[in-house]
């Protein structure tokens, strides 16, 4: 049997990551795992080991460490009987990465990285209006925003250079409206 096919998708917080997601599963049927999703999902479950850990990580905007991450993307992907995954923040630094490799990386296939690129002004501004817009987020504030654009130049921003230097980044610029951002993406999914 083929492995499992994944794309990663990354891009600093409010990048749109989410919002082009979502559109990719309507159009080309890849089952979208985002691992803040995840990672939320985990810490709200009463019985979790791990929910003031990732509570103190994601208010902090620094990396939960790859063990749990990891194997919540793993569980996830062996729950569903997926062919293709967009794996949604993630890698984000140098340990998701190393702990990606060391076990699941070889068991799929890495078909590129879909890079949204968005200026830090611009990731403040729709992060602050989701929050604005009732998220929920307790992230999606001017504090833990400036620690998370931190953590996205200083340790994710090398992960997404990593790829490049492999060929494997599709850029996509992602200022535009959603609209056009979504029609530059077709472009890229359309011939695989
Ligand atoms: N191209 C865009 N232009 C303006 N706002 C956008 C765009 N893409 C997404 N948004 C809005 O910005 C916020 C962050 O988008 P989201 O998809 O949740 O980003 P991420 O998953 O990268 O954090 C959301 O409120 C979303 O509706
Ligand atoms: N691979 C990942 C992804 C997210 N996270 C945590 O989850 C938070 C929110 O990530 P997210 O992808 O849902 O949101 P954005 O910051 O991209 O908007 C991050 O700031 C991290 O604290 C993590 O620790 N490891």
């Amino acid at each position: 049997m083929s492995k499992p096919q994944v794309v990663f998708v990354l891009g600093g917080p409010g990048a749109g990551k989410g919002t082009q997601c979502s559109n990719i599963v309507s159009k080309f049927g890849f089952v979208h795992l985002s691992a803040g999703d995840l990672l939320r999902a985990e810490r709200s479950k009463p019985d979790s080991m791990f929910g003031e850990l990732i509570d103190s990580h994601i208010k902090n905007g620094t990396i939960v460490p790859v063990e749990i991450t990891c194997k919540l993307i793993q569980n996830a992907m062996e729950a569903s009987a997926a062919s293709r995954f967009l794996i949604d923040g993630f890698p984000r630094n140098k340990d998701n990465m190393i702990g990606w490799d060391t076990t699941i990386g070889d068991q799929v296939d890495l078909l590129f990285v879909l890079f949204l690129e968005c200026s830090e002004n611009v990731c403040i501004e729709r992060c602050m209006k989701r929050g604005a817009a009732g998220s929920g987020r307790a992230d999606d504030n001017l504090e833990s925003l400036k620690k998370r654009i931190v953590t996205f130049v200083n340790d994710s921003m090398p992960i997404i250079e990593y790829f490049k230097e492999k060929n494997l980044v599709k850029r996509v610029e992602a200022e535009k409206n959603a609209e056009d951002v979504w029609s530059d993406i077709i472009e890229l999914f359309k011939n695989i």
